[in-house]
């Protein structure tokens, strides 16, 4: 692209050296600067991207986006702004010639439920033969592949470039997970977004927004962000259930398709229903009475699967035709997620790392529940984030029989300073702290009779732990499997 074209995007800015004619690539990280680049300079919470400026000039970069003046060579030019961060969103998205305004933009944002809901959305679009790409905690699934990202939301140049390739496979949509993070720090930054869908706001990531207030506008910044265009045909999905869908309602002029199971809603659920391994509901729709029977477990899902829906509706699509494909929908992964085994008891797979989301894996535990049989609940959380949710996770676990307190990623946390916290929020005496994640695994086996059922939160998908700043593989199933075929010696 013209070097003068794509800095035209950036109307605030003093200009020192000499113009180049043609910049091939962008970059915001030294070491992946192809030559004839322009690289922004980014402040990170750990290090300073301007501190990195010389490495990308060496690495071939000829245009360089700075706060300051660097001691860089003359045929360098420098372009000094206000904000780097800022410019990067606005640079990528004149980079790749603004791909969000070509594909269906989908973005789910919330404190539970974002990859659930997306990886629904994108399963339905799939089987409809749709084709979408998806990015989130997951990775990137583009055409069926999985690429890793750093990040559920990541940076804008990575989220411009993601939207890129969708758009050049011929993707119809793309479905993308929306942090809170990732609106705080202007990671969305020029995302056209059609579909915006709400799941609901409870504790977690404190550390970084302060208060709940404040973690919840940060959230509104997505339905605020869909702009003035009426003529355009986007579609605002929010939780009736939760208090702060009003906020948002208000904060844009755009359809509203309501859902909820306790409220009155657009899309609402009744008569809860669970057998031989289904979830069973009835649909109240704007296009009538629908019997929906789904794979996914839990009143948690009906929610993700009603969030879908009206996404669906408010595009245009028949709700029959949505719930027909509902009963194929496969369980999302890691997420109340059974584990296929011999074994005498039942295990799952989750991925609850916040207080609400552990009230709601044991709630959708409870129907599979034996008489006189225990639940057993394992939960671990990171190391050196949101501390102030611990003790209010680990009261939630109490309502299982038996606990198990350990590690999710300590990073660089000590196993004792997690597991204390988490313990300060128990209710019942009947619980163990082991750190070790696989060790605690094993515990969690140990303690379990015929019957029982283990739920493992934290990790869900995820086939690691990182240690320290080490990623080590590590899977509760595994681990879990092996210890109780060897138990029931099987
Ligand atoms: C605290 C935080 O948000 N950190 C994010 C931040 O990292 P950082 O501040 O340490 O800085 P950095 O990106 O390493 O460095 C700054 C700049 O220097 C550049 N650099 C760095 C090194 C080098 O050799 N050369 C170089 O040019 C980097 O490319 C970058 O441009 O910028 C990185 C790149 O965008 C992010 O991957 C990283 O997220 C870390 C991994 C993280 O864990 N973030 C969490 C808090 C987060 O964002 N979570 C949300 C919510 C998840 C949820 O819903 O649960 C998310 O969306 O993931
Ligand atoms: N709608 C929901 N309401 C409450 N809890 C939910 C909901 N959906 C999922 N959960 C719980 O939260 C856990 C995480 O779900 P999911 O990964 O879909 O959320 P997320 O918003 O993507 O989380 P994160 O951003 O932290 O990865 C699940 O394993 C489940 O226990």
């Amino acid at each position: 692209m013209y070097a003068e074209e794509l800095l035209s995007a950036l109307p605030l800015k003093q200009v020192i050296g000499p113009m180049p004619t043609q910049i091939k690539d962008i970059a915001i990280d030294s070491r992946s600067v192809q030559p004839k680049s322009l690289f922004v300079c980014i402040k990170g919470e750990t290090v300073d991207g301007h501190d990195f400026a010389q490495k990308a000039v060496d690495n071939g970069a000829i245009v360089i986006v700075t706060e300051r003046v660097l001691p860089l060579a003359e045929d360098i030019t420098q372009v000094i702004v206000a904000d780097t961060n800022r410019a990067v969103g606005l640079l990528a998205a004149k980079f790749f010639d603004y791909p969000s305004n070509e594909v269906t933009m989908v973005g789910v944002t919330g404190t539970n439920g974002k990859t659930s809901v997306t990886g629904i959305i994108h399963n339905l679009l799939q089987s409809m033969g749709e084709k979408s790409a998806l990015s989130g905690t997951i990775g990137f699934n583009l055409n069926g592949i999985l690429y890793e990202t750093a990040n559920t939301t990541s940076d804008a140049l990575s989220t411009q470039q993601m939207i890129f390739r969708a758009k050049m496979e011929g993707c119809r949509a793309m479905i993308m997970e929306v942090s809170s993070h990732g609106l705080a720090l202007g990671r969305l930054a020029g995302v056209d977004f059609d579909i915006a869908i709400f799941t609901n706001l409870t504790h977690d990531h404190l550390d970084f927004h302060g208060t709940m207030e404040e973690y919840g506008n940060a959230k509104g910044l997505l339905f605020s962000q869909l702009g003035q265009d009426l003529a355009k045909n986007k579609v605002v999905v929010l939780n009736a259930d939760d208090v702060w869908s009003k906020k948002y309602a208000a904060l844009t002029q755009f359809p509203i398709y309501t859902y909820g199971i306790q409220e009155d809603a657009a899309f609402k659920a009744s008569n809860i229903r669970y057998a031989n391994g289904m979830t069973h509901f009835t649909l109240h729709s704007p296009e009538g009475e629908f019997d929906v029977s789904m794979h996914l477990l839990g009143e948690f899902n009906v929610y993700n699967v009603l969030a879908a829906i009206a996404a669906f509706y408010g595009r245009g699509f028949a709700v029959e035709l949505v719930v027909e494909h509902i009963e194929q929908l496969p369980p999302v992964k890691g997420r109340m997620e059974k584990v296929q085994s011999d074994l005498p008891f039942d295990i799952f797979i989750d991925y609850a790392h916040t207080p609400d989301a552990i009230e709601k894996a044991i709630d959708a535990a409870m129907p599979y529940k034996r008489d006189g049989k225990k639940i057993i609940f394992l939960v671990g959380t990171g190391g050196g984030r949101d501390k102030s949710k611990r003790p209010a996770m680990a009261e939630k676990a109490s309502r299982a029989e038996y606990v198990v307190l350990t590690t999710d990623d300590p990073r660089y946390e000590e196993f004792d300073s997690i597991t204390g916290d988490l313990a300060k929020g128990m209710t019942h005496d009947q619980f163990a702290c082991i750190g070790d994640r696989a060790e605690a695994v094993r515990h969690a086996v140990s303690v379990a009779d015929e019957g029982d059922i283990i739920i493992f939160a934290g990790k869900g998908h995820e086939d690691y732990q990182i240690v320290e700043n080490t990623k080590y593989q590590h899977s509760d199933t595994e681990i879990a499997v092996e210890a109780g075929r060897k138990k029931f010696n099987l």
